[in-house]
């Protein structure tokens, strides 16, 4: 009965993402702040301010989405086939360094995965931690945060949708 309750997301959280997405992340997303860092593992100690998690886990930050941008909702609009979904593109573009860091706007955010250039902006109401968070890889590759913060999402199947070309270096 005084027995500690299982953490189970700690047993479940992919190796290294607990600490890392901590210590990363710490201040974004307008959750607690980083809390207890590194010292924390995914799903530990409940004592953090808890803002903002609707999971549970002490240092996780998903956000409450607006109407409308759930992942139903959102996997309904990129097969939609809507033209700004690639930024109206029709063909897919070579994208240098330079060119990608043009792009950072809400409005117009173009970010970088694994090779792959992607137009964020349809998606940004519809990421689970916010747009905040999302919009710290807008124009530049969000390979590293990415996958420090949940490696186990399948970008291709999440944002396939928006893929408008590949990096390509600078001339
Ligand atoms: C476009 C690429 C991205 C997609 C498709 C995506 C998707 C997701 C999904 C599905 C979740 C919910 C995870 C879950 O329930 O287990 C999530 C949560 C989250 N994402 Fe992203 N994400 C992307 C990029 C990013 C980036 C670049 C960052 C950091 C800069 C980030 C930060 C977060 C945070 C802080 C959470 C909430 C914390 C958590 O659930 O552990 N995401 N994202």
């Amino acid at each position: 009965m005084l027995a500690a309750p299982p953490r189970t997301s700690a047993l479940t959280a992919p190796p290294g993402v607990g600490g890392a997405s901590g210590a990363r992340l710490g201040g974004g997303g307008g959750g607690g702040a980083g809390a207890g860092n590194s010292s924390l593992a995914v799903g530990g100690a409940s004592s953090g301010s808890g803002s903002g998690s609707e999971t549970g886990g002490g240092i996780r930050r998903k956000v409450a989405l607006a109407p409308g941008c759930s992942a139903l909702d959102w996997a309904r609009e990129k097969s939609s086939g809507k033209p700004e979904l690639r930024a109206g593109l029709t063909s897919y573009l070579r994208i240098t360094p330079s060119e990608l860091a043009k792009h950072k706007s809400r409005q117009d955010c173009w970010t970088c995965f694994n090779g792959k250039v992607y137009n964020l902006s349809p998606y940004l109401r519809f990421h689970p931690g916010g747009e905040k968070e999302l919009m710290r890889v807008a124009g530049r590759d969000g390979t590293r945060l990415f996958m420090l913060t949940h490696s186990w999402v399948n970008i291709d199947a999440m944002i396939d949708a928006t893929m408008i070309g590949m990096m390509v270096p600078e001339h």
